[in-house]
């Protein structure tokens, strides 16, 4: 497996591991765990967990340029915004790995051009099978579609609960974190900020 890791912090390609090295870390966090790796019930554990983190974090695999990449310019002239709301998403936090439970909720104000609305969601998906914060999160999906379309502007909210603060830690459960990126005319434009927040509580 030489597939090169995208996104490395410093900016710097890393070869993935081999699943034989994925599999023995696993093993080894077993062991961390206090749990005994060669009992039956665990042989198989570290093949299939390494299978899963390829599925959980796919995201690293996927530009948002791709995903973006299609639009459609024939839309009658609409030119009001456009907001998919409630776009539900699993993602984790990149200080304990733990898994982030939200919905993100996107628009943005055209200018020409429109997005497959299926793309936005599949947007949420690629940025969300990668390690976060939800600040990161919220940026990138509105930075990214403010690049790519070049909309008039991208209103992004998320709000989302980290397991991290309600299984271990401080173990408070049921608090939600809301967090919002505008861009362009949504962050020069006090109103559209509103109508936007109107719109998502409806
Ligand atoms: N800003 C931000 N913080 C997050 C996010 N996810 C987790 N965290 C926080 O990251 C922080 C890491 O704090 P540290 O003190 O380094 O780690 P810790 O000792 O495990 O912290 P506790 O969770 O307080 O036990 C914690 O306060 C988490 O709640 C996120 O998406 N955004
Ligand atoms: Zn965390």
């Amino acid at each position: 497996m030489d597939a090169i890791v995208k996104n490395f912090p410093a900016g710097q390609p890393q070869a993935r591991p081999s699943q034989q090295e994925a599999e023995e870390a696993v093993r080894t966090l077993l062991r961390w765990a206090g749990d005994d790796p060669t009992r039956e019930g665990l042989l198989d554990t570290p093949k299939r967990v390494a299978k899963s983190y390829r599925e959980l974090f796919a995201g690293y695999d996927q530009e948002p340029e791709d995903i973006l990449g299609r639009t459609f310019e024939e839309v009658g002239g609409f030119d009001d915004m456009v907001l998919v709301k409630d776009i539900p998403f699993f993602s984790h936090c990149e200080h304990h790995m733990v898994p982030i439970i939200g919905k993100a909720h996107v628009a943005y104000l055209p200018k020409g051009r429109v997005l497959g609305l299926s793309k936005i969601a599949r947007l949420v998906e690629v940025f969300g099978r990668r390690l976060q914060t939800q600040e990161t999160m919220t940026a990138q999906i509105a930075n990214s579609i403010q690049d790519v379309l070049q909309p008039r502007g991208v209103a992004v909210m998320i709000e989302a609960e980290h397991l991290c603060m309600a299984m271990r830690g401080i173990q408070k459960q049921g608090s939600t974190t809301l967090t919002t990126t505008f861009t362009a005319d949504f962050k020069d434009n006090a109103a559209e900020q509103a109508r936007f927040l109107t719109l998502i509580r409806r």
